[in-house]
């Protein structure tokens, strides 16, 4: 079947699973405290504290506040408002150069192909947009950002939720069966297959201790690294 562009999931997919929990994880974490009493008050910042609050019976100390998303951190929660902070967070990481984002060398160099043939690029991640151009931006193969027509988050939906992938279908304007959809996570793709589009399920072995085989590929087809992806 043709396809006409690709939409990726980044964590276990582009990149390692453990820089997105032993090095962005822990540094939002830390640096949660500090961030909100500096910028708390930026009507940027307040929306998304406002909305835990409020998810939360209307706390009002911004000191339980924090305590609520470095739960929410430690429990690997894919919350928007969790997930827009965090991006502004990193956005110092990024900037005082704390680290450069992870991405696989195969799929650096896939994502550089298939743009070069000229295939649309786009992502669709847990991680806020702003977060999502960052780490690209930031990345250990350099700035990627130019590869990509069109960025996604959970402001679409849920990425186990089929709406959310016709979402952006819509959005990016080419039929659901020409989109071919990136993830490590079966849920995921069971999702952007329900919606129409076609699925791979990117099966790291530096993440999966064990291979996915047999029923836990929910009939996806299943590669270890980008240069097993056909597009053709
Ligand atoms: C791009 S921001 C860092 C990743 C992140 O916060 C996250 O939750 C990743 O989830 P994904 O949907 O890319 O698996
Ligand atoms: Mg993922």
């Amino acid at each position: 079947m043709t396809i006409s562009a690709i939409l990726t999931d980044i964590e276990g997919t582009t990149s390692s699973i453990s820089f997105v929990k032993d090095v962005l994880f822990p540094y939002a974490r830390r640096a949660l405290p500090r961030f909100v009493a500096a910028r708390g008050k930026e009507p940027g910042v307040r929306k998304w504290l406002d909305a835990v609050a409020t998810e939360n019976g209307g706390m009002c100390q911004d000191e339980m506040i924090v305590e609520v998303l470095q739960g929410w951190i430690d429990e690997d929660r894919k919350h928007t408002a969790l997930k827009a902070l965090q991006g502004m967070i990193w956005a110092d990481g990024y900037r005082s150069a704390d680290f450069t984002a992870h991405i696989y060398p195969d799929a650096a160099k896939a994502l550089r192909d298939w743009h070069a043939a000229g295939l649309p690029l786009y992502v669709y991640s847990s991680g806020s947009v702003p977060a999502q151009r960052l780490f690209f931006g930031h990345s250990d193969a350099g700035d990627l950002t130019t590869l990509f027509s069109g960025w996604y988050d959970t402001e679409m939906g849920g990425k186990r939720e089929a709406q959310s992938y016709r979402n952006i279908v819509e959005s990016i304007g080419l039929p659901a069966g020409e989109i071919l959809f990136l993830s490590d996570v079966v849920e995921e793709l069971d999702a952007a297959r329900e919606a129409g589009l076609q699925t791979v399920l990117i099966d790291r072995l530096e993440d999966y201790a064990t291979p996915r085989s047999g029923d836990a590929t929910h009939g996806h087809t299943r590669v270890e690294t980008f240069a097993d992806v056909s597009v053709r």
